[in-house]
């Protein structure tokens, strides 16, 4: 219920502990410190205990408070569990910027009177003085009414209080009609006001949140691999002859690894080798050579009117071109020379190499940035501008975790002031303080564990983890896998394999990603136990033959492309925040479910790639909305076939024909009715 409050009943107290107590109001980042995130359109739970002295009734309202400082319609509290004093409500802000919200509680003289009321009237206690309290409380409420008629409803009710005429029983009947009930739930006498203090909210655009990524390579679209010939890159424009085919998937996001030129000092070869031949093209994010740094278009992929072209043409089709921000340079990188205080020298002057432990990175230096903080912020700042400047306004930021936290707060909060549609994706795989605190400061997306979560229980420990209290600070970007990470789950479960992965992506969490082989089924390591590519792209030219595969029928574009479909049309696939697991009596098959208003969608897959899996699915009704006895029709997206389920359902799933049920509920009418359509 949501409605603008009239002013002029009971005064605001803004104390911290005020006559009704407000205590532990969340969503609550760092104390209140950090804004909660939220993007515009999204529904989240504001949640509060608030309790009252004795046994007066009590009641709250969430109120937020626009970027300009307006209050907005308050929404009803309502108490979670009886006897809990844990109240919360469900809101919804609908515009970009920073927004605050309040908790406001008070305590419900009318409620506390009816509940006396209904017990001393009928046994004859106190009759006349009873209903001559209620009348003039009745009066108090009426004065807050702002309609003439609502008015007069309350003022009705008050007179019948008081109308020695009617039976009492009639007269406390005539104060608890739904007409009446209505007026006062609207415009209810509030008594003690009490407002906890405000808690920031960021409130982003859409894509902060919700969207599908396709990363690849520009270099291995339209290049020339021959034997005993030089490779010959492919370049922003053969790159580009792609893009239609990733916005017919239904890709949001297309992700480009660096596309600045790479050094060639301690070049690393194919398949991560030290040894590298004379034709070999460096790894992307060995970024900088004499040509230029962060802020230059490698020369074999074109120049920045190429990348501009690039850029236009995706957005032609409905993409977002996001870029890779990798701070660390080849030995070559102009920045070794011209800002030396931005490397640590060891004492025989050397530089020493990167590593992300285990991981050796020999072609690149760290920066080093505790000797000018503010001159990397600041050449930072004019690295991520220009590209804004070419039409890039999302990054996905390599390895922010190797540097100092409050650097990125600074880079991002500057970039946001003035740009605040900018988008960045933290690629952090490190320990969870770390990834939290990163979301807390300000990156928008993060990378996540999701690609070593294969299992029932880990996929069920992890999604309630980042869809409980984290959902409203850190938002993950699911990718089934990445240049660097293919699991073993993929490496030995064949197409099976890959088609549950991407259903589970593409449903657990608003935004997933897919880095470009996903669709053929790559799943060669480079060794055994290894999660790196055999041949991987990072470190040599690539070429795929797409047309063959999709003729073929090897490409799994069309479910990556129902899928993204499915994802587009129903909202609650567009959020994390209502996921919620339902019983299924076996290990293999996992069921989840996902509401955002009247669509619900309920997803039942097999883990097993190997295994047809069968199992009874019980449903938490009262969950999805339903009786516990109903059977509704639910139409399963995948296959366009509609089961009817109730509470136990059988499933039966085999891989190579069904990796999941993708189900749809159909809002129905009561039992015996027949569904709307
Ligand atoms: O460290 P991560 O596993 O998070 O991986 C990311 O960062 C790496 C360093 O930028 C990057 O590694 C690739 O580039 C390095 C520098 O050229 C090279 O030495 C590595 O062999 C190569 O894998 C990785 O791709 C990126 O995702």
């Amino acid at each position: 219920m949501k409605r603008n409050r009239a002013g002029g009943r009971g005064t605001v107290d803004r104390t911290l502990m005020g006559r009704v107590p407000i205590v532990d109001v969340r969503p609550a980042v760092e104390c209140g410190k950090r804004p909660a995130k939220a993007v515009v359109g999204e529904t989240f739970r504001v949640t509060a205990t608030v309790f009252g002295e004795g046994h007066d009734a009590i009641a709250a309202d969430v109120v937020l408070h626009d970027p300009n400082g307006h209050p907005r319609p308050w929404t009803r509290m309502h108490e979670l569990a009886p006897g809990s004093d844990r109240w919360g409500a469900d809101v919804t802000p609908g515009t970009e910027g920073h927004w605050t919200y309040v908790v406001e509680a008070w305590a419900d003289p009318v409620t506390t009177w009816r509940h006396h009321a209904q017990i001393k009237i009928p046994a004859g206690m106190d009759t006349e003085l009873v209903l001559e309290e209620g009348a003039l409380l009745y009066e108090r409420a009426a004065a807050g009414v702002p309609d003439r008629v609502e008015r007069k409803t309350v003022l009705a009710a008050a007179h019948a209080l008081r109308d020695e005429s009617l039976p009492p029983a009639s007269r406390l009947a005539a104060a608890l009609t739904p007409d009446v009930d209505a007026v006062l739930a609207e415009h209810p006498l509030r008594d003690r006001v009490t407002q906890s203090s405000p808690m920031p909210l960021l409130v982003e655009r859409e894509r902060a949140l919700f969207g599908s990524w396709y990363e690849f390579f520009p270099r291995s679209e339209g290049a020339v691999v021959e034997p005993g010939r030089p490779p010959v890159s492919g370049t922003f424009s053969t790159a580009a002859r792609r893009l239609p085919a990733i916005a017919r998937m239904g890709f949001d996001v297309v992700y480009l690894p660096p596309i600045h030129p790479i050094g060639t000092t301690f070049r690393k070869g194919p398949n991560n080798t030290l040894d590298p031949g004379p034709d070999d093209v460096g790894v992307p994010w060995a970024i900088g050579s004499p040509q230029g740094g962060h802020d230059a278009v490698h020369p074999d992929l074109g120049t920045f009117e190429d990348f501009d072209a690039f850029v236009a043409q995706a957005q032609a089709v409905g993409l977002e071109v996001a870029l890779d921000f990798a701070l660390q340079c080849s030995p070559d990188h102009p920045w070794v020379a011209e800002h030396p205080e931005w490397f640590h020298h060891r004492p025989d002057g050397t530089i020493a190499y990167a590593e992300n432990p285990p991981k050796k990175y020999q072609d690149i230096y760290p920066i080093a940035f505790d000797a000018d903080l503010a001159g990397l912020v600041a050449e930072t700042l004019r690295v991520l501008r220009l590209w804004m400047g070419h039409g890039v306004r999302i990054f996905r930021v390599d390895n922010p975790h190797t540097k100092p936290v409050a650097f990125w707060e600074r880079v991002i909060a500057d970039i946001n002031r003035t740009d605040p549609d900018v988008i960045f994706l933290a690629e952090a795989f490190t320990r969870p303080p770390m990834m939290h605190t990163l979301a807390k400061i300000g990156f928008q997306q993060s990378y996540t564990y999701f690609t070593w979560r294969n299992s029932k229980q880990e996929l069920t420990e992890y999604l309630t983890e980042l869809s409980g209290e984290a959902a409203c600070y850190m938002r993950p970007n699911f990718f089934v896998n990445t240049p660097d990470i293919l699991h073993a789950y993929l490496q030995h479960g064949g197409r099976p394999a890959f088609e549950v992965r991407a259903v589970l992506a593409a449903t657990l969490s608003p935004t997933w990603g897919v880095y470009s082989g996903f669709e053929l089924c790559e799943n060669t390591p480079v060794r055994e136990g290894s999660e790196e590519y055999l041949n991987s792209e990072k470190y040599q030219l690539r070429p795929r033959d797409w047309e063959s595969a999709e003729r073929e029928g090897r490409s799994l574009a069309p479910l990556i492309t129902r899928l993204n479909r499915i994802r587009r049309s129903n909202p609650a696939l567009r959020q994390l925040r209502d996921l919620h697991f339902h019983h299924a009596d076996k290990d293999a098959i996992i069921a989840y479910s996902k509401r955002s208003g009247a669509n619900t969608v309920l997803v039942v897959a097999n883990l097993d790639p190997h295994h047809t899996q069968e199992a009874t699915v019980s449903l938490d009704m009262p969950h999805l909305g339903l009786d516990r006895h109903e059977t509704v029709p639910v139409r399963d997206e995948l296959t366009g076939e509609t089961y009817h389920w109730g509470r136990t359902n059988y499933v039966r799933l085999e891989p190579g024909r069904a990796p999941a049920h993708l189900f749809v509920l159909r809002p129905s009418s009561p039992i015996g009715g027949s569904p709307t359509p």
